[in-house]
Formats: structure tokens, sequence, C-alpha cells
């Protein structure tokens, strides 16, 4: 019963495969190599977007915090959600990265920015002239970190705030193929139609080894971002290796398949667990992570019978009232399985 992570899955056989047959001879380093081009040209197919920059990287946070650093200045505040992947969880990165820039918080339901306040917090910014951080940029997270999605629309929507401030808008990917599954539109239409500049396109969590693919539908600040990749020590010299995992998941519409099934599974999953006397969600279940609350007597016997998730938030604690609901996060992927919804079922109640 693994749920802790999508990060905690192994790699999909077809990308295992697609790197065993990249071990092969010799090729171009840095980039340079055939399949590396191929995966670009294949990005800018899929995104409709054929000017569009294309960059590979190793991780999630360096997508994110190189995005952030080609979209704002160092004296740019970055508005996100407060509860955004890189408020929280990448260790200050975007911070680091973008020479300083301040991440201003914006609230809404289920991690998803609320429109008008992101208008009050961006007016709000900036206003003491010389002394206050200035506008930077806005990013948002899709699907969030509360496993619920922003359709086009409300992506458009959030864009056309920044707009009214000329600020570009970025998005974390990580889970993209999650919400494009879920939202069932183009990736044109949940990206650049919709108003966003860069996209960090997750594959890691989605069934490969460890490849995300910065893509900036607007080239102008494409050299400084090759500049800043190689700076921030992100630029892989056996870069096929990567390219090799993008080239597998892309192959087919595989990544599409792999996000459906997860999908599916946290849906199996949160039905089940709102069929429960005592559990109810706590956000809605639009993507591959299902959050949800029920008795501490049944998240000991969960974990009891071995079965790996996170108490959300994590110093909750499983000693006290039986009957106290305490809160958690279950997340499934492309490897989740039928079985192991069933069994996690049993153990709840
Ligand atoms: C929403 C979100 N964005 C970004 C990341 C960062 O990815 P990584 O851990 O590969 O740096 C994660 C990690 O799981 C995430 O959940
Ligand atoms: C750090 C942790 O949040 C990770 N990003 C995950 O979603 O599992």
């Amino acid at each position: 019963m693994h749920f802790a992570s999508d990060n905690t899955a192994g790699v999909a056989p077809a990308i295992m495969a697609a790197l065993s047959a990249a071990n092969a001879g010799h090729v171009a380093s840095y980039g340079a190599d055939a399949q590396s081009k191929a995966v670009v040209t294949r990005l800018r197919e899929i995104f409709e977007a054929p000017e569009a920059a294309v960059y590979l990287v190793p991780t999630g946070t360096a997508a994110n915090a190189l995005s952030c650093a080609a979209l704002t200045q160092p004296w740019g505040a970055i508005f996100c959600h407060r509860n955004a992947h890189i408020e929280e969880d990448e260790c200050g990165a975007p911070e680091f990265y973008t020479g300083g820039s301040k991440l201003v918080l914006v609230d809404g339901a289920d991690a998803k920015m609320d429109p008008q306040a992101l208008r009050r917090t961006i007016a709000h910014t900036g206003r003491g002239g010389i002394h206050n951080v200035q506008r930077g940029m806005v990013s948002i997270t899709n699907a969030t970190e509360a496993g619920a999605i922003y359709t086009p629309e409300e992506v458009a929507a959030l864009c056309a705030v920044a707009q009214e401030f000329k600020l570009p808008v970025h998005m974390d990917g990580a889970r993209f193929a999650n919400a494009l599954v879920s939202a069932g539109c183009t990736p044109a239409e949940m990206t650049w139609k919709a108003g966003i500049e860069a996209l960090s396109f997750g594959g890691t969590k989605n069934g490969c080894m460890g490849v995300e693919a910065v893509i900036l539908f607007d080239p102008k600040r494409a050299w400084e971002f090759e500049l800043r990749r190689k700076r921030g020590g992100h630029l892989f010299s056996k870069h096929r290796f990567l390219a090799a995992q993008m080239a597998g998941y892309l192959e087919g519409d595989l990544w599409l398949d792999l996000a459906r099934h997860a999908n599916a599974m946290a849906a199996k999953l949160s039905a089940g667990i709102s069929a429960v006397p005592g559990a109810h969600l706590l956000h809605p279940t639009q993507a591959n992570e299902v959050f949800a609350a029920f008795p501490r007597s049944a998240h000991r016997q969960l974990h009891a019978a071995g079965a790996a998730y996170y108490l959300w938030p994590f110093d909750q604690s499983l000693e006290g009232e039986a009957s106290e609901p305490l809160s958690a996060r279950m997340v499934t992927s492309w490897a989740t399985t039928e079985e192991e919804i069933a069994t996690f079922l049993s153990h709840l109640k």
C-alpha cells in the first residue's frame, strides 16, 4: 500500500527500456545529440508552439527555480499560493536562483489562487516605490498541492490579472499530465493559449527516473535561461539520458496513459474513503492526490498493516484519543494497483 508520494514509484518499464536503448556508443554531449534535439521538436509539436524554447533539467525544483529566475529580477515579487511547492518545499531554491526574489503569498481554496485575492495582493505590492519589492511574476501549480486542478478558463483568469500589471506567469507542472487529462483540454489550451509564459513540464512523478522540461513559450529569454541552467549546475553532460527518458515518456502518448491510470486510482480510493462512516475528503480529488480525514484508530490500523502515506500536516500524532479525526494525503501513481486500493480500504474502518 504505497501512497506516500508518486515520487516513491519506480520508472515505467517503457521509459527504462528507452534509457537502456540510449546507452549505446558515443553521442554528442550537453544536449547536442540527435535525441535531445528530437525531444525539443516533439514537445514543440505537442504544445503547438514551434518557436518555444525547451530545456531539460533533472528535478522539478530546478525547473521551477530556474524558470522564476528567467521571469523576474532579484527585486521582483513572485506571487504564489501560500501552499505552493516553491514556497513550502524547495528550501528557498527560487529565492536563491533569482538572487533574492521575495515570495508573496496569495490565498484560495484547494491551493488554487483566487483571482481577486491575486489582484489585491499585486496591487498592494510595490506602492512604496523604491522602498518595496517590485511586482515581478506569478507562479501557479497545476495540479495543485491540494490535488485540485485549474481549468484552462481558471488559468486564463489568473493570467488576465497578471496581464493587468504586465507580469509573466509560470506554471509549476510537476503533475501537468494529471491536470491535463483531468481537464480534458489540449496542452496549448492549458498553457500559452491561456497566457502562461513558462511551464515546468513534469516527467519524474509520472513515470520517469528524473527529468523535467522547461518550456519558454516566448523564446526571448532562451539564452539567459541556458546560461542560468549551466551556471546552476543543471546542464547534464550526458544529456542523452534525460532526453531518452523524455522521448520514452512522450512516445505513443504514454505520458497521458500513465496519468490517466494514476488519476483513476485516486478517484477509486477517494470514492472508497468517502463511503466510510467517519471519513471525509478535505479537497476535491481531481488528479492523483487524495486528502482526507478519518479517525486516529483507522490510521493506527493502516500503519500497523504497513500502509505508506503521510499524515498531512506531518506533525499530527498517532497517540491520542482513538476517535479523533486526523488528516492525511494519499498519492497514487502509474504503478498503483487496484489491489492496493482494496487493501487500504479494507483497513479503513
Ligand atoms: C507540485 C510540485 N512541484 C515541484 C516539485 C519538485 O520536484 P522535485 O522534488 O523533483 O524537485 C514537487 C515534488 O514532488 C511537487 O510536488
Ligand atoms: C516534498 C514533497 O511534497 C513532494 N514534492 C511530494 O509531493 O511528495
